[in-house]
């Protein structure tokens, strides 16, 4: 047996990783990051939360030894990061939107699902918005929206319209509607509608009259692939919803063609699959309890760029930002 020679370490270091996550997510769900923005003592924190300063003890030892944040003679403190995105207390907190992300990425009782397949009823109806709770995710996402959306988007477009301004921007499925929100507010004399089903419309209402633009936004209501998206449209962003309209690409590919102005653009945000759907790993993971639960959706960036020149559109831009595809085509 020469099997000494091989490590197991990366097998090990699994095991480990999943303990600083549960570790992780833990603090977050007892929101420990909020009370360090300044150095404080065990004692302190009990005082204020209630918690067992015995096991608060242990708990804040464990989080400085995987250094999520420091200890300075008795007392406790956010690094850096973590009172930028892990405290309440700031704008950025992503706290929630990382809680909710894993729940609904959860990959417990995966052993079941393989054994016993996909439930039958969300296979047949392969539909995202019964299964994921979109209302919540538009609500929770908008710090990750602010950190890591608006600033490409509004940099693309700035350089698209140098000498022109679009005069009406569609944020198609846009959840919150920060993009077009933000959009709007570059271009000033643009009107914008968001579109989004009814349930989750709520929340691109209450930010739009959050950022006083009820008089230049309209949020309407609907679903994309049976209702009217409405035309004129000299932008159109459609982030992260392609895949929600699997079943009818080319109908609706047809349909965003058809409500765009000539030479009116698709900022298309899509997760950049490969074809084999190997890659990339962080994403397939993402997708793959729903998947298991039955859904069908993914699709590989070839074959929506191959549906968008089959229907008329160039290839005019492209990015890339995070984990993220950005491709700009133009009508
Ligand atoms: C992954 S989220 C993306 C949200 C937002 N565009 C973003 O980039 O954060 C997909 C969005 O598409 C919306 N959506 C999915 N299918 C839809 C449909 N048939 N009609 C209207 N909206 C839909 C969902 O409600 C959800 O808000």
């Amino acid at each position: 047996m020469n099997n000494k020679k091989l490590t197991a370490n990366t097998y090990y270091k699994m095991v480990t990783d999943h303990r600083e996550s549960q570790l992780f997510f833990s603090a977050l769900k007892l929101d420990i990051f909020s009370c360090l923005d300044n150095r404080i003592s065990i004692e302190e924190i009990a005082d204020k939360t209630k918690y067992n300063p015995r096991n608060l003890k242990l708990l804040l030892n464990a989080l400085v030894s995987i250094h999520l944040i420091e200890k300075h003679q008795d007392q406790y403190v956010n690094t850096e990061e973590g009172k930028f995105y892990l405290s309440k207390s700031s704008e950025y907190y992503i706290g929630d939107a990382i809680l909710f992300r894993n729940e609904m990425m959860s990959l417990d009782n995966i052993e079941n699902r393989v054994k016993f397949g996909p439930d039958k009823i969300i296979a047949d109806h392969n539909q995202g918005q019964k299964v994921y709770d979109f209302t919540k995710l538009a609500k929770v996402c908008i710090p990750e929206i602010y950190l890591w959306r608006i600033e490409p988007l509004i940099n693309l477009m700035n350089k698209i319209y140098q000498d022109t301004e679009p005069s009406k921007i569609l944020d198609l499925g846009g959840g919150s509607g920060a993009m077009g929100i933000e959009l709007c507010k570059a271009f000033p004399n643009a009107k914008g509608v968001i579109f989004e089903e009814p349930k989750v419309s709520v929340v691109a209402e209450y930010l739009v009259s959050k950022n006083n633009l009820n008089s230049r936004i309209t949020v309407q209501k609907g679903d994309f692939i049976k209702d009217d998206i409405g035309n004129g449209y000299d932008i159109i962003i459609a982030s992260g919803i392609i895949d929600f309209a699997k079943d009818h690409l080319n109908n609706f590919i047809k349909k965003l063609y058809d409500a765009l102005n000539k030479n009116g653009i698709i900022y298309l945000i899509t997760h950049g699959f490969s074809e084999d759907y190997l890659e990339p790993s962080e994403t397939i993971l993402g997708w793959l309890s729903s998947h298991l639960d039955g859904l069908d959706l993914l699709l590989p960036d070839k074959v929506i760029q191959d549906a968008m020149m089959a229907s008329g559109f160039r290839l005019y831009k492209q990015d890339k930002s995070g984990n993220h595809s950005i491709k700009v085509y133009q009508k």
